[in-house]
């Protein structure tokens, strides 16, 4: 650890790498929790639209990814998994042992980011989008050159904006999986589209709590599966639903978008939402809101 330069802590400046969704969330989260003042993030992107995103929370947008490297001392890599590779080599000989590089990539292993820079302290993070709102279910692990002051300052500034865990790698798969399957957003939309919210709130109250502690248990037990220890996978399957309920309220975004936001085209969230479908899961608690309400008609005609 000679070499190691301290990342400043009450001053340093974030960059992403890739001006998309997950990057934005973050951004939004961390200046809205005020954390980091928007003028010490920066990110860069040459379209107008993705511009303006950054722009408007007053985040600075360069034109290319070396002004963001050299202009930022935690860099965060924020490209599809596919692209990393080719990133993070292009930016190899700027990737000074100075900066703190973080990966959020899904199914992106931490020896292989490390191998493409070269070297670099690197951390894996596996965030979400309710970062935007303050309820993030963050998990981290430290890559072998990352030091404990690089791992407080990344738990620190992960949990302004939400809550945040620190896993093995090998449980990467696991966390990513339970995370993200947006259960809870089918929910909302179903009870919207039938007309049972929010006029017949005492039934969808009543049903909700309930079908949330199913949700949460069920995702929990699926965690489990995957080989989550219980703590963990109960703690990130209540924060997801959480968050997600969260992002349905503050956002103001049909939950459809909020879907769409999440998943990534051939990722991991289609894959589960594809069983999801394949299961009928939209229709099952369709028919479990419609039977309750039903019920609660029966029992007020008694
Ligand atoms: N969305 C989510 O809920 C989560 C995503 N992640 C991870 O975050 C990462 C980003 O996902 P997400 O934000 O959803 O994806 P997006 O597609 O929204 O964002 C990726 C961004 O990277 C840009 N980009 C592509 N190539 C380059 C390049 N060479 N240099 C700089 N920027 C580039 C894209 O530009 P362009 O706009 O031109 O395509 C796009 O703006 C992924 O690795 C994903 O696994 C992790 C957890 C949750
Ligand atoms: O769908 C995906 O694969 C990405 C990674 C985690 C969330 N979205």
């Amino acid at each position: 650890m000679a070499n190691v330069c301290p990342i400043p802590t009450d001053s340093y400046k974030v960059g992403f790498i890739g001006a998309g969704k997950m990057a934005e969330s973050i951004a939004r989260g961390v200046v809205k929790s005020g954390i980091l003042p928007a003028s010490r993030i920066r990110t860069a992107h040459s379209g107008s639209a993705r511009r303006t995103a950054f722009e408007s929370i007053g985040v600075t947008v360069f034109d290319n990814n070396t002004q963001v490297v050299e202009d930022s001392d935690v860099i965060i890599f924020s490209v599809k998994p596919q692209v990393v590779k080719n990133v993070v080599s292009q930016l190899k000989p700027i990737l000074s042992e100075k900066k703190l590089l973080v990966s959020v990539a899904a199914g992106v292993k931490l020896k292989d980011v490390q191998e493409w820079a070269g070297q670099g302290r690197f951390i894996r993070v596996m965030p979400n989008t309710p970062s935007a709102v303050g309820e993030a279910a963050t998990v981290i692990t430290l890559g072998e050159k990352a030091t404990t002051e690089d791992g407080e300052l990344i738990s620190q500034l992960f949990g302004a904006i939400g809550k945040v865990w620190k896993a093995d790698e090998k449980l990467f798969d696991a966390v990513t999986g339970l995370r993200h399957v947006p259960s809870l957003m089918f929910l909302k939309q179903h009870l919207l589209s039938h007309n049972l919210m929010p006029k017949s709130a005492p039934v969808t109250s009543c049903l909700l709590s309930p079908l949330g502690d199913l949700t949460i248990e069920a995702l929990a037990d699926g965690g489990v599966a995957a080989g989550l220890p219980r703590d963990l996978a109960l703690g990130l399957a209540s924060q997801t639903v959480l968050g997600a309920a969260s992002m349905v309220s503050c956002m103001g975004k049909h939950p459809g978008q909020l879907k769409d936001d999440v998943a990534s085209p051939g990722g991991t969230t289609i894959a589960g939402i594809h069983e999801l479908e394949k299961s009928g899961f939209r229709g099952i608690l369709m028919n479990a809101v419609v039977a309750a309400a039903k019920r609660s008609k029966e029992l007020s005609q008694n």
